[in-house]
């Protein structure tokens, strides 16, 4: 089976989540155009990393701009991905919904590691769930930017039978080479395909790197944006994955009564 993939590698305006929604509309738009079937937004798309408003940029899930993906999901017969801030109570997340080409949410993925150094842990809770879920294209998961650097969480879905991984971000330029490396290495120690959408632009810390990637599990990387905003695609063999884990069994040949 073929999955089309569509990364829309977008500059944010930090913190106007109209601004924000107008340009994914478009891309939404192009990602039809393109033949998607998946479209993958970066973190964070509606509003940047404006956490000090967290509260009042957020909304609960089905709401607001999680309920604008839904619709857009459903006009462009696209499913889309990408995380939001997502408002429970008193407490805010940084959450990535997957919506099918019909609009439903299938799968919802709080942010499990925060990071520190963007003062995520000051305003955001932290995600206790780490499941995979069920997809037209087989068994997936989601991963969020700085949970690409913990590798268990990446072997955790595997092992759990995920062949496809998707990872929205905010990743800054001056670390892009980590972001490069990580991501091949999650493909190939996890025999998966990885699909991951950084943004482009600035905010009032950071210049972000681009880079969204599509790597199978070989980790032969299919496409690779640069630091510029675009539409970028590609096509993946999701047979690639079975055909990886039964040429090289590295599961099997795990020494789990060492580690
Ligand atoms: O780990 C990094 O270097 C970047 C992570 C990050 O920017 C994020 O999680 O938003």
């Amino acid at each position: 089976m073929q999955l089309t993939v569509a990364l829309g590698q977008i500059a944010l305006v930090l913190g106007d989540r109209e601004a924000n929604l107008a340009t994914v509309r478009q891309i939404a738009a192009r990602a039809e155009m393109v033949g998607a079937d998946l479209l993958v937004l970066p973190e964070l798309w509606g509003t940047g990393y404006m956490l000090e408003q967290a509260h009042t940029l957020s909304d609960p899930l089905g709401k607001g701009l999680f309920e604008e993906v839904a619709i857009l999901a459903a006009r462009h017969h696209l499913a889309i991905i990408g995380s939001l801030l997502e408002r429970d109570g008193k407490q805010v997340y940084n959450t990535a919904t997957l919506y099918d080409a019909q609009g439903k949410r299938l799968h919802s993925y709080r942010k499990t590691h925060l990071i520190g150094l963007m003062q995520e842990d000051q305003y955001l809770g932290a995600g206790q769930q780490a499941e995979i879920f069920d997809t037209a294209w087989g068994k997936s998961a989601c991963a969020i930017c700085y949970d690409l650097r913990f590798p268990e969480l990446f072997r955790r879905y595997a092992l759990a039978g995920a062949g496809v991984i998707i990872i929205p971000a905010e990743w800054p330029t001056v670390r892009i080479e980590h972001w490069r490396t990580l991501l091949r290495a999650r493909a190939i120690e996890n025999q998966a395909v990885v699909i991951a959408c950084n943004r482009v632009g600035s905010d009032r810390a950071n210049q972000f790197g681009g880079h969204s990637v599509v790597i199978d599990p070989w980790g032969n990387v299919l496409v690779e944006g640069d630091d510029q905003s675009g539409l970028l695609t590609a096509s993946v063999d999701l047979d690639s994955v079975a055909k990886a884990r039964d040429f090289l069994p590295v599961f099997r040949d795990r020494r789990v009564d060492l580690y």
